[in-house]
């Protein structure tokens, strides 16, 4: 992931760095110029020096200025561009497979992990410039004399090797660290969803203060302040051999040569100059490796969640003539228990302005064979014939716009998303007028104005945004659950048989039996299979108008 934003911004990283590097030079240049002004004889004319001076000076600060706005730059943009990628490949991910990986992770990549990696391109010019002040200490050092050159080079050498074991270790503490937090997300998501039971249950609170989220917290504040701290042993240990240097040049390699106050001056401030840079090196790699770390989790998130096949077009809701779902199955394999729940396989066919209702006991299987039906699953064997062609993974996204659908754990968008207008605004009042929530909510400028409401009436509202989306094929998975005993009677006496009317297909999962007698078809499922299909009798008479007013 890393990788990829530094060869897509490759440009604009190279214009950074290059004002990083052009910075560091006219550091080390200015460190040439006050030895030079220290090291010459009284009575120089030092007129010159304090011009170049001067314009190292004002050089370092302009090529610095540039590389901080041209990285802050990269590094806003890698985070926006990581925030557009991840948010895409999560629209593109299989419904399947999204489930699987669970919200927690995503959340974590979306905040968390893209602002680590966005944090590469703020510590990057650091690094850079630091680097190329002590490349350059070290050129000038070569320069007044090649032994204390080769003693530098042999306590780098010897520097790299501590960082690079320390690193190895720590990154994979780093590692562990990231992992566990994702974990730790899944629990903070539990503190707000599960408010209400942590309430009411003091032991349980407790428990999940300390055991639970306590002690993911801990394990993530252990690994990461583990990790860290090898970071900065092992930039302490850096540190001890920068000074070990300074002893070894001072006391041993410097012997009594001619001009030694002049050499020792210019060595000490070579060491001096170099110190902080090298100990702002050593501290921004971390920043870098942790960067490097969250790249790597982006990236097994986004592969993990994997691409489906062809996107449909905006708009591109299919015509229902005729569908069949033949011989279709879908497994779900549960890792805890080793224990396999199988869906199918599934003969049925549907027609337009057919009214079915799916029945059976909890866990039978009905929502599930919902997905498949509306193509969120993809069916692990058989296939779905819409129109006497199969559906397969180019199309299905296609196929899928054929239907509305409001589960038991739907969302509700605080927009509608179809656009703003007007007449679309009135058409939605006027709906939610009839669902009798005119005095709670109103649509204005394609928005609803507010979403605090029961959960019944959200379902409601759900409702509106399904009539408003007018598909050929509706399914409702217990959406009457929630609606008291007149929204009930007024859902499947009046609504069902009004969306009939206008030709709508409709499955309806249901545990109502007061109703089951108003179904066209009625299918019952047992453990994943479908035991029977009746065709009640009397279908309740159809209502060929709209009798929703009398809700109001
Ligand atoms: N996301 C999932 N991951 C793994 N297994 C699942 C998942 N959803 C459902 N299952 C399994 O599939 C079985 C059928 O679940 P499904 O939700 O389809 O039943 P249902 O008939 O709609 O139940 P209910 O009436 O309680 O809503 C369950 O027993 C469960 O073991």
């Amino acid at each position: 992931m890393l990788a990829h934003l530094i060869r897509q911004s490759r440009h604009l990283l190279m214009g950074a760095a290059l004002a990083s590097i052009a910075s560091g030079v006219c550091s080390v240049l200015l460190l040439t110029q006050i030895n030079a002004v220290l090291s010459a004889p009284g009575g120089t004319d030092t007129s010159a020096l304090a011009w170049r001076f001067g314009a190292f000076a004002v050089a370092a600060m302009l090529a610095r200025m540039a590389s901080s706005v041209l990285f802050e730059r990269l590094s806003q943009g890698a985070h926006a561009e990581l925030r557009r990628f991840i948010s895409a490949r999560v629209m593109a991910a299989e419904f399947r497979k999204l489930e699987e990986i669970g919200g927690p992770k995503v959340h974590a990549a979306l905040s968390e992990h893209s602002a680590r990696v966005a944090d590469f391109f703020v510590s990057f010019p650091a690094i850079l410039v630091n680097a190329v002040i002590v490349l350059g200490c070290l050129v000038y050092m070569a320069w007044l004399s090649w032994q204390v050159f080769l003693a530098a080079v042999l306590v780098i050498g010897l520097g790299s090797l501590g960082y690079h074991l320390a690193h190895l270790k720590a990154i994979g503490h780093l590692g562990a660290a990231s992992k566990e937090q994702d974990r730790l997300y899944d629990h903070f998501r539990s503190l707000v969803d599960g408010a209400k039971e942590l309430r009411l249950h003091s032991a349980k609170r407790g428990r999940f203060a300390r055991d639970v989220l306590g002690d993911s917290i801990e394990k993530v504040r252990q690994a990461r302040t583990f990790g860290m701290s090898l970071f900065s042993i092992s930039v302490a240990w850096g540190n001890f051999l920068i000074y070990a240097f300074i002893g070894l040049v001072l006391f041993m390699l410097v012997g009594e040569v001619p001009d030694r106050a002049r050499i020792m001056t210019g060595f000490a401030l070579v060491f001096v100059y170099m110190v902080v840079p090298l100990e702002g090196l050593l501290l921004a790699l971390p920043r870098a490796n942790l960067a490097k770390v969250s790249g790597a989790r982006i990236d097994e998130i986004t592969r993990q969640l994997g691409q489906q096949g062809g996107e449909a077009e905006e708009d591109a809701a299919p015509a229902l003539a005729s569908l069949a779902l033949q011989g279709i199955a879908h497994r779900y394999y549960h890792e805890g228990t080793d224990d396999l729940f199988t869906l199918g396989p599934v003969e049925l066919s549907f027609a337009p302005g057919q009214i079915t209702y799916l029945v059976g006991g909890n866990g039978s299987g009905k929502t599930s064979l919902a997905k498949l039906l509306v193509g969120l699953y993809r069916p692990e064997q058989g296939a779905i014939v819409l129109n006497g062609v199969a559906v397969d993974d180019a199309s299905r996204d296609g196929y899928r716009q054929l239907f509305s659908a409001i589960f038991s754990d739907f969302h509700l968008f605080d927009q509608l998303l179809d656009g703003t207008s007007p007449e679309l605004d009135a058409q939605g009042n006027a709906l939610i007028a009839k669902l009798n929530l005119q005095h709670k909510v109103q649509l204005r400028n394609g928005a609803f104005t507010t979403r605090a409401l029961s959960q019944g009436q959200r379902k409601r509202l759900a409702l509106v945004v399904v009539y408003l989306e007018d598909r050929p094929f509706l399914v409702f998975d217990e959406w009457a659950a929630d609606q008291d005993p007149l929204f009930k009677d007024v859902f499947y006496r009046e609504l069902l048989p009004e969306l009939k009317a206008r030709g709508k297909t409709v499955l309806v999962i249901s545990h109502d039996d007061r109703y089951f007698h108003l179904a066209d078809r009625l299918i019952r499922m047992v453990d994943g299979q479908i035991v029977a299909i009746d065709t009640p009798a009397a279908a309740a008479p159809v209502v060929q108008e709209s009798s929703l007013e009398t809700v109001a």
